[in-house]
């Protein structure tokens, strides 16, 4: 297949949205994707952090309907795409159409990296809609190359354009993200693309070594504001590859500036590696499971880290966030016994 040109998705305002537990308002959303839009962004996802319909008990409270949230974002576009993430059994279809009538161009459509088959109605629905359609295989760490293959030739077969090799829990390393990247570009007829966690400080690495191999749908969050330590830092990103005679049209200083300016006043606390989030990497768990876990942690009395160590070990995957509690009350009485 010939090379496309490398796309950027920013996710700081989908991704980041789990880092705001959900809130946030119209006017952030307006002022972020304004200045994106003038920097040039390819495509600016816009979601609960979970996805359309995220919105829950389960995965936390959105403060505005998400649906507000896109309607405003795609009023700010005048050249940038709005993106959706929609993961099946949270997502709806009806929530599909309704962010394409709202003028989301793109949907991702997020299974586990062992699910894909539950992917088929809602890739074949966005390409119906005229949306485009990208599969975004999560917790790609935790199966083995060939199993991501199939997976992601299953969703090419349902009619994705793209398929992601997602590092929800930033636990990938160079060579595994090269790996997986070459696996899936030498099997694939459509574009492969790439999604990280920060979690073990390699994001922008791994983000070069899937472009290496050939990646050419590449996410940023803007000040890494997303799960966990966050993901690929845009604006970092795009100084490196600049540097690497790599030019894909995004205006350096402007990202730089809605970095400072824009994002960073949005995030609460400091988006860096502390030992919640390298945790996560370490362990293999879910980027989004951070905040839940510290949450658990304070009201049984627990070490984070104990808890995300004992997710990993049961390999819990994205949609088990009510584990993270059985988990605490389980190593609480454990812990009691003890004592
Ligand atoms: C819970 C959805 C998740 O945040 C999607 C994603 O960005 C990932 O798996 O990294
Ligand atoms: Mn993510």
């Amino acid at each position: 297949m010939t090379k496309k040109p490398i796309q950027i998705t920013e996710v700081c305002l989908r991704d980041g949205s789990h880092t705001v537990a959900h809130q946030f308002t119209v006017e952030q959303v307006r002022n972020v994707t304004r200045a994106l839009d003038d920097a040039g962004m390819h495509y600016i996802e816009v979601s609960h952090g979970d996805g359309l319909g995220g919105s829950t008990v389960q995965y936390g409270k959105s403060l505005v309907n998400e649906m507000e949230l896109i309607e405003a974002a795609v009023d700010e576009c005048t050249n940038s795409k709005v993106a959706v993430l929609l993961i099946p059994g949270i997502g709806t279809m009806s929530e599909l159409k309704q962010a394409h009538k709202l003028g989301a161009k793109l949907v991702r459509v997020a299974t586990h990296s062992t699910e894909a088959d539950v992917s088929a109605q809602h890739i074949s629905q966005a390409r119906e809609l005229g949306m485009e359609a990208l599969g975004f295989l999560m917790m790609a760490h935790s199966v083995p190359v060939d199993k991501l293959v199939e997976q992601a030739k299953l969703m090419e077969s349902y009619g994705a354009q793209a398929v992601y090799v997602t590092d929800s829990a930033g636990a990938l390393l160079p060579h595994q993200v090269s790996e997986r990247i070459k696996a899936l570009r030498g099997s694939l007829d459509i574009e492969v693309g790439f999604h990280a966690h920060n979690n073990l400080s390699l994001a922008v690495a791994n983000t070069l070594a899937a472009i290496e191999e050939g990646a050419t749908r590449i996410d940023g969050a803007v000040r890494c504001l997303g799960a966990g330590a966050g993901n690929t830092q845009t604006e970092v990103l795009l100084a490196v590859m600049d540097r690497m005679g790599m030019d894909v049209g995004i205006d350096l200083y402007k990202m730089m500036d809605l970095a400072e300016d824009i994002v960073g006043p949005l995030i609460p606390g400091t988006q860096e590696i502390k030992k919640g989030s390298l945790a996560l990497g370490y362990a293999g768990v879910y980027s989004s499971f951070l905040l839940h876990s510290e949450r658990a942690a304070a009201r049984f009395g627990l070490d984070p880290r104990d808890i995300l160590m004992e997710l990993g070990k049961m390999k819990v995957v994205g949609g088990q966030e009510d584990m993270i509690l059985d988990v605490a009350a389980e190593l609480a009485k454990k812990e009691k016994v003890r004592v």
